[in-house]
């Protein structure tokens, strides 16, 4: 969610012109470039077999975004309007070495992503400011014309080194630097990250879902969270409540928003629990987690639509969980699965 970012017709039209360069050289195989697409249609069990053992780790990442990247970056159409799916899709390419993370910048930069982000590297850490900045450094100068964002995410890095000392002088170090997603709880560093910061045109994306509302006070210009995949009508009504200065309809959205996390984080709520809510919700199949990860239970996906249509988040006629029984029923081992 961009609060304050709007796409230009000009940056359409040169979505479209990228695209249209970037997308006709590298579209994976059975994509179109612009409009609705569909995907050739490939038994999955077979797609699943042949790509694991055709593919490494890294390629299958870059396989990944490609797929995203076009998908998302491609126009569709309402009338007369011509819209994108996405506005802007940034790519994840951290990873625990430097080379994979400088490959995966590489290949970002080739399929036209519209920025990259990464996270402290968290087996061998980085164990001061000056050892992370250097990492990313190096990643940042491997798509050196892309906006470059920061993801700070310290409870599942274990790297705690403060968000607000890392942007101290970070552009003289990564001049693509653009941003920060702060998914931390410390509301006194990032509203120091935004305070010492405000000459600069940085983007400040919050992440903890169920505190977005003090965040936005505090400057956040927009939010990257799990719970937006299936909570983003509430979510912005809550941001235009916010902007038209109505705070106490602000709050009312954060608390009901609240509502079902505070709930589903007291039942065990993570990767696993979002697949299966979004399952649920979309009707789209998400596969399940990775191993070490298991998949959410029966029990739970049962008392999370409970709590979603009590709370007024889902209607009868929302719900697609027609593939809910497949999600059930898969196998909890899958090298599709991220
Ligand atoms: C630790 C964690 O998973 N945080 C989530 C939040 O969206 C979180 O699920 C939400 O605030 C509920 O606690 C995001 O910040 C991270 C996230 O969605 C991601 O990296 O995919």
């Amino acid at each position: 969610i961009d609060v304050k970012a709007k796409e230009s017709p000009g940056g359409v039209r040169r979505r479209k012109d990228r695209l249209s360069r970037r997308g006709r050289e590298r579209l994976p195989r059975g994509i179109q470039a612009h409009g609705r697409q569909r995907a050739r249609r490939v038994p999955r069990r077979k797609l699943r077999c042949s790509q694991s053992r055709r593919l490494t780790h890294t390629a299958q990442r870059n396989q990944l975004f490609s797929h995203w990247s076009i998908r998302g970056l491609s126009c569709g159409r309402t009338g007369s309007e011509e819209y994108f799916w996405l506005d802007q899709v940034v790519i994840h390419v951290g990873a625990l070495s430097l080379k994979e993370s400088q490959e995966l910048a590489r290949h970002a930069a080739e399929i036209g992503a519209d920025g990259i982000a990464v996270i402290a590297p968290f087996f061998l850490k980085p164990w001061n400011k000056d050892v992370l900045i250097n990492f990313l450094k190096e990643v940042a100068a491997a798509a050196p014309a892309l906006p470059f964002y920061y993801y700070h995410i310290p409870a599942l890095t274990g790297v705690k080194i403060r968000a607000e000392e890392l942007l101290d002088g970070i552009q003289d170090k990564i001049p693509t630097f653009q941003g920060l997603k702060f998914s931390d709880t410390d509301l006194l560093d990032f509203g120091q990250c935004v305070d010492q910061n405000r000459q600069r045109q940085f983007a400040f994306l919050f992440g903890v879902d169920e505190q977005l509302l003090s965040a936005l006070v505090m400057g956040a210009t927009g939010a990257v969270g799990s719970t937006y995949n299936y909570l983003g009508k509430e979510t912005n009504q809550m941001l235009e409540a916010f902007e038209r200065k109505d705070f106490s309809s602000a709050l009312n959205h954060q608390f009901c928003i609240q509502r079902f996390i505070n709930f589903v984080l007291k039942l065990g709520f993570g990767v696993s629990q979002t697949k299966a809510i979004m399952t649920l919700v979309s009707g789209i199949p998400m596969g399940p987690p990775r191993p070490p990860l298991q998949k959410a239970s029966r029990e739970f996906i049962d008392d999370a639509k409970a709590k979603l249509k009590s709370l007024g988040f889902l209607s009868s006629t929302d719900l697609k969980d027609g593939n809910l029984e497949s999600y059930i029923a898969s196998a909890s081992l899958s090298n599709q699965s991220v």
